[in-house]
Order: structure tokens, then sequence, then C-alpha cells
């Protein structure tokens, strides 16, 4: 197994590298991540076969249909926790018709803290008669439950869980809500955070974050700026976000519900945002020396990119180094690669997560 780690991860490590020779980016640093047990967040369908029910998924690389489910009692790439409660979860289910009657598809929400979130989907109504089994359920098992059906969101104690993390020797604790975005390799996360606030030693002066999520960059990175703003998209995210400051004492930070389109249309003074002034957020109170970006698998826009020209540093996350090589093509040599890194977020498969730290080449 360790040997066919190693091969995997030198495997990524030279396609990453090939990727960004144009741009002459130094060898990244690797982070490797345990092969096994890492994911902190697992989804899977529900098999019926009469009264026996199974957990499913489909196969990797297949369309997405009843052909490519396949059967499976554990998932090795999901944390310990997760792979301990599968059978009790799937075992008390499949005793209780009303639990397992139109059982659609099950998520896991896990933490280093201990903690978990189990959501149910169903295809049918839920009733009293479902809130009082699964209440047995939630008391049996330890754990907090959430039911979903179309247009049902029924929570019986919490829609969170809360995470603890260690980085760079603090340890910072961060709420995860329920279908909001959260790093999945807990593990890998701590690194990717560490790693960025190694980068921002020493840079000085104000940060902008644009796809900040719940802030999981912003609640460390705010030890190493004067001052910080930041934004993203989604209304759930945001609300963790907030929580999250203020449970970290990140008391130099802004945060504004804006897309990075938008914040691009706010800094070049083409719109004007309600949401913003009503916060009192003026973009000319702010000295900005750095950027950070960590975008969703489509990259950063072009007009995002035209903001991302003007400042000194930029750090860039990605999870897909495809598109990270054509923003870096993009920006057209206005900046150098002074630090890569390559965090193995997902062992033994495609995916390659991975951070570069740049300066303008004006500045330099
Ligand atoms: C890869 S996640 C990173 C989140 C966060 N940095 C973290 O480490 O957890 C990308 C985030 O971008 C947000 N997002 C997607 N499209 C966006 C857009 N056009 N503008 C701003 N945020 C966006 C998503 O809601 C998500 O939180």
């Amino acid at each position: 197994m360790y040997h066919a780690y190693s091969a995997q991860l030198a495997d990524k490590t030279a396609r990453l590298q090939h990727l960004l020779a144009p741009f002459a980016a130094p060898a990244p640093e690797v982070f490797a991540s345990p092969p096994q047990h890492y994911r902190m967040r697992a989804e899977f369908r529900i098999w019926h076969d009469g009264d026996e029910i199974c957990y499913a998924m489909f196969e990797r690389g297949q369309k997405a249909n009843r052909h490519s489910l396949i059967r499976l009692t554990e998932f090795p790439a999901a944390c310990d926790s997760i792979n301990a409660m599968m059978p009790r979860l799937l075992a008390a289910v499949r005793a209780d018709e009303v639990l397992r009657e139109r059982l659609y598809q099950c998520e896991f929400l896990a933490t280093l803290s201990g903690e978990m979130l189990i959501t149910l989907i169903y295809h049918k109504k839920l009733d009293d008669a479902w809130q009082a089994a699964v209440q047995r359920l939630q008391d049996g098992l330890g754990v907090w439950l959430i039911g979903r059906s179309r247009g049902q969101k029924i929570v019986l104690t919490q829609d969170f869980v809360t995470e603890s993390l260690n980085v760079c020797g603090e340890t910072l604790r961060y709420r995860q809500i329920e279908g909001g975005f959260s790093q999945p390799n807990a593990l890998m996360c701590q690194e990717m955070l560490s790693w960025s606030c190694a980068c921002a030693e020493n840079v000085g002066g104000d940060l902008l974050e644009l796809y900040c999520g719940n802030g999981n960059f912003t609640v460390p990175l705010s030890r190493r700026f004067r001052r910080v703003l930041a934004t993203e998209l989604s209304k759930t995210s945001v609300r963790a976000a907030q929580w999250n400051l203020s449970a970290n004492g990140a008391d130099n930070v802004d945060i504004a519900r804006l897309s990075a389109e938008e914040l691009a249309q706010a800094f070049s003074g083409s719109r004007a945002f309600r949401r913003l002034a009503e916060q009192n957020i003026d973009l000319h109170d702010f000295d900005f020396s750095t950027v950070l970006v960590d975008p969703p698998r489509a990259g950063v826009d072009a007009d995002t990119l035209r903001l991302l020209r003007g400042f000194r540093h930029i750090l860039y996350i990605s999870c897909n180094p495809h598109t990270l090589a054509d923003n870096l093509a993009q920006l057209g040599g206005s900046h150098r690669v002074l630090r890569c890194a390559l965090f193995d977020q997902f062992p033994f498969t495609e995916h390659i997560e991975c951070g570069v730290f740049l300066q303008s080449t004006a500045s330099a």
C-alpha cells in the first residue's frame, strides 16, 4: 500500500510540475495524506432489495445510472468514525420500516473533534411517525441527524458540526454547516492552512479574499494581516464564516456576500453594492498587499483576473491545476511563482489540489 501510494503521489507531482513548467515554478512542496481513512465527508445511495438495504455508490468514471451502482459495506477512503458508523446506522434503519421505506441517500459529515452529522434523504413525506423513529435513532447512535425530502428539511437538534484544526500550533474551531462547503480531507486542510500562513508571514498590509467559504483560510490568515475583506457567494457559508470569525476572535475581518464577479465590478467602480454600503465597507479604506483566491474547478473568470493583476501578492489555492495553469497564462507574466505546493487531498484519484504564491514582477 505504502509503495503504491508513493508512486501515485510521485505521478501527481510530475503532472503538476509539467503543468506549471511554463511559469518557471519552483519544485512543489509535497504534502502526503494518509493513503486511507482521510475523508471527513461521504455520501451513499441506498440500495433496496425487498426488506434488505445496503450502501451503494456509482462506479468511478462511469455514467451515473442504476447499472453503474456498486454495493458496498465499507468505504476505506472515509475516516474511521464514518466506517464505524456505517454498519450501525444501516442495521438500525433496516430494522425499522418507517426509517427504511423510501430512504434514497445518506450523507455523513464527520470531524477530527469527534462529532458527526448524518443526513437521511427520502423519496416520501416525512411525518410524525418518521420524526419519532428518527429521534430514537439519534438518541441510540449519539450523532446529529437531519431528514430531507422534497420541500422538507427536518433538523432534530442542529445542522452543523464543530471541527478543531491545528494551524501553526494554534487550535482553531470551525462550524461546518450541512450543505455548505468544507475541505474533505481535514489533515490536508491543516497543511494547506499552515502553508498559506507561512507564505503570508511578513507580507504586511491588508488581505482581500475571494471564495472564502466558511472562513477556513480567513481565520488563521487574519492573524497575519492588518485588516481582511473576505467575500463569498453562498449564504450558508457566509453564516458559518461569521460564526467562525467570532469564535476564533478574528475581529479585523469584514465579510460580505458577493460573488467574485460582483467584487470585481465593485473594485472597477462599474457598480455600487448596497451590501457593502450597509456594512460600512469602503474599499478605499484598505491597503491591500495580497489577494487570496480558492475558486471552484472552473478557476477565476476574466474580470476577476484583471483585478488580481493589480496586487503585489496572489495566493492561489486550486482544486484544478489545468484551470490554474490557464489563469496563470492569462495573467501574462504580471506575476512570478515564488512557492508552489501539492496537497494530496484525494489519494488514488486523478484529483490534484495545489497552491501557488505569486509576487508581482513590477514589485520584485
Ligand atoms: C473550493 S471552495 C473554497 C472555500 C474555502 N476557501 C475553504 O477552504 O473552505 C470554493 C468556494 O467558492 C464559492 N463560490 C463559487 N462560485 C463563486 C463565485 N462566482 N463567487 C464567489 N464565490 C463563489 C463556493 O460557495 C465555495 O465556498
